[in-house]
């Protein structure tokens, strides 16, 4: 399996509804895909930044950056290591390159992939799961009004989803999280995200969610202020939960360790690829702490290989791998369908999906070529 080249290909996918959250607005997905061609067969990804450094500091037009000038070269000169040793070799061989972790998960996916189809082993399969299927959860947006997200949230509840995910900030959580409780009742399950938008001086605000029997608060705080979060945890007891701050195994050990998190949102794309997720699944799973599989938009590449990391044994809460008509009319693989709250986990080679030529042209802006 050796690589002999790299297409970085540009889609813009509408969304079926704007989705808001506390650091913006979505309405269409500029993405950034990846082929990896070798000698045996092509390895297909998606990288997961936004148009915009708005969830983290990537953003997609910085990641087609750094992958052209400096990870593909480097991928290319390490490609016959690569070829010996597989998927593993990619991150050591952009290690001298910092940071860019979702520009890296990408090009290291898309030589696993690859590499799995060559082999005929699907992804689920590499990665250890230990299921057929997993149970999803949905991400449902800021809205103008609570009538409009109740509305929302019944269309996903009668869909089959088994958990709700609302986004909060500033001035809309404690009446949301209420009134999805006095509609829908206590025994749904039910998590909130804040994307980071609040500070350790609203602990008394985020202490008002804790009558609500919340199955967790996600990143409440800054990406960088883990120590926050150990404060805060102090003060609320709505369990605590990290994304953003998670970069890799050794952040998540170090916020355990501290007491920053007890749950961890585990984002392939945020940590450099599926091979350091299945790490910081190993870490949370010896430390007792519960995993679940965050989720950035993907189309159907992408939510194909989350599905697979979700079968592990670690992931023991519903994840945000919702069905593609959650964000997409017409995705660019297969669709993934909601069946009594379940999505299939992908049984062929690789990610177990591949692009429909039709649609992936149709959503095409850009390809670039890139030899070795
Ligand atoms: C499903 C969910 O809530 N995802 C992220 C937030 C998010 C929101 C909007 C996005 C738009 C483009 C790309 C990634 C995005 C990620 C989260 O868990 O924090
Ligand atoms: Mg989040």
């Amino acid at each position: 399996m050796k690589p002999k080249g790299v297409e970085l290909r540009r889609i813009r996918m509408p969304l079926v509804a704007p989705f808001r959250t506390s650091f913006g607005v979505e309405r269409t997905r500029d993405v950034l895909l990846l082929r990896v061609a070798t000698d045996d067969a092509d390895g297909w990804a998606e990288c997961v930044a936004m148009s915009d450094p708005r969830y983290s500091a990537e953003y997609v037009d910085g990641a087609a950056d750094v992958l052209t000038r400096f990870l593909v070269p480097a991928l290319a000169a390490a490609a016959d290591t690569v070829a010996r040793l597989g998927a593993p070799a990619v991150a050591p061989a952009l290690a001298a390159f910092r940071g860019h972790r979702m520009a890296k998960a990408a090009l290291e996916t898309a030589v696993l992939d690859a590499e799995l189809r060559a082999e005929g082993r699907p992804l689920a399969r590499e990665l250890g799961a230990v299921r057929d299927r997993v149970p999803c959860g949905v991400s449902v947006g800021i809205m103008d009004s609570v009538g409009e997200l109740l509305d929302a949230v019944a269309g996903y509840l009668d869909a089959g989803y088994v958990r709700i995910k609302l986004k909060i900030e500033p001035g809309w959580d404690v009446e949301p999280v209420r009134a999805v409780r006095e509609r829908f009742g206590d025994d749904v399950l039910l998590q909130v995200d804040a994307n980071a938008a609040y500070t350790l001086a609203d602990a008394r605000q985020l202490a008002r969610l804790d009558p609500f029997d919340l199955l967790l608060i996600e990143q409440p705080l800054d990406e960088e202020d883990v120590r926050g979060h150990a404060e805060l945890a102090r003060l609320v007891t709505t369990p605590v939960c990290l994304d953003e701050s998670i970069t890799s195994a050794r952040a998540a050990a170090d916020a355990i360790a501290i007491g920053a998190c007890s749950v961890v949102n585990v984002k392939p794309g945020r940590v450099g690829g599926y091979l350091e997720a299945r790490r910081i699944h190993d870490v949370c799973v010896a430390h007792g702490v519960p995993v679940w599989c965050g989720g950035m938009l993907e189309t159907g590449l992408g939510r194909a290989a989350n599905v697979a990391l979700a079968a592990l044994p670690g992931f023991t809460l519903p994840g945000d791998t919702s069905a593609s008509d959650r964000y997409y009319r017409t995705d660019i693989t297969e669709p993934f369908v909601l069946a009594d709250g379940h999505l299939p986990v992908p049984t062929g080679p690789g990610v177990g999906v591949e692009p429909l030529a039709d649609e992936l042209a149709a959503v095409t802006t850009a390809t670039e070529w890139i030899p070795f």
